[in-house]
């Protein structure tokens, strides 16, 4: 089993959901990642999602596109992120995941960037912008390098295409919540308890719900109908205004639901 795997494995025996945060890499400076990860690995956190900065990120909302300015300002690159990961691999063992749209990771290469990924200890990638028509590009290296695609569904997509990407997934499933970009939302699409249960039962992989989550009692109500959460603008915000404790809180309220 890989660290995916086992990370899944161990929640789900243990009867708690997935909480998976994520944060922008270099938001405050590299160092800030590191202490960053060290923290939410301490808070319980199955994975941690670590975004790449990026001049044109069309998924993206207001609170994740500042924090991509302010870490390119910091001078953050994809190369200088995947050494702080492999600095603090030794010391961290929860699955990291790079979320990144493809342009940086073509300007880096390919072949090269998959491999310094897989030796960084970089478990997983997130690329919103690599439909699965398109994913053979990557694949052969990410196989050689036992680095997880993260697929996405989302709300528009067809029943045809979920059982499509849901049967080649791997790690888990990342089910879109909003029909726009990552921010936090009041409410949600009056279909969204049924999409993620179809989805839950179509998939052979956990599936994590991701966009707009942010309050304990959201994290439970997603987490009735899956495996899971992904937050990450709330989690961006509550480092800045420095309320760990409520980080924690979010983190703790996907520990005690049960169904
Ligand atoms: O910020 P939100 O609304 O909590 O959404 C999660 C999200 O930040 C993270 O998973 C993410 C950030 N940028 C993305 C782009 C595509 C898919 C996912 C993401």
């Amino acid at each position: 089993m890989n660290r995916l795997e086992k990370a899944f494995k161990r929640t789900m025996d243990r009867n708690e959901k997935a909480f998976v945060p994520y944060i922008m890499a270099g938001d405050g400076g590299l160092n800030q990642l590191k202490e960053q990860i060290i923290f939410l690995e301490a808070c319980g956190a199955t994975a941690i999602e670590i975004g790449i900065p990026f001049s044109d990120p069309v998924a993206d909302g207001p609170t994740i596109q500042a924090a991509g300015l302010r870490a390119l300002a910091e001078g953050t690159t994809l190369r200088s992120v995947l050494s702080t990961i492999q600095e603090l691999r030794p010391i961290v063992s929860l699955p990291l995941i790079i979320m990144t749209y493809m342009n940086p990771i073509y300007a880096f290469g390919i072949p090269a960037f998959v491999q310094a990924a897989g030796r960084a200890g970089v478990d997983g990638l997130i690329i919103p912008d690599l439909p699965i028509e398109e994913e053979e590009i990557i694949i052969p290296y990410l196989d050689v390098e036992e680095v997880e695609l993260i697929r996405l569904v989302t709300l528009t997509s067809s029943r045809e295409r979920m059982k499509e990407i849901a049967q080649r997934g791997r790690g888990f499933l990342y089910a879109v919540t909003v029909t726009g970009t990552t921010g936090i939302r009041a409410e949600f699409h009056e279909q969204v308890g049924e999409y993620l249960k179809t989805l839950h039962h179509l998939s052979p992989i956990p599936v994590l719900a991701g966009f707009g989550i942010s309050s304990p009692e959201q994290v439970k109500e997603m987490g009735q109908y899956c495996d899971g959460v992904v937050v990450g603008s709330k989690i961006i915000e509550l480092f800045r205004e420095n309320k760990r404790d409520e980080i924690e809180k979010l983190i703790k309220a996907a520990k005690i639901i049960s169904i």
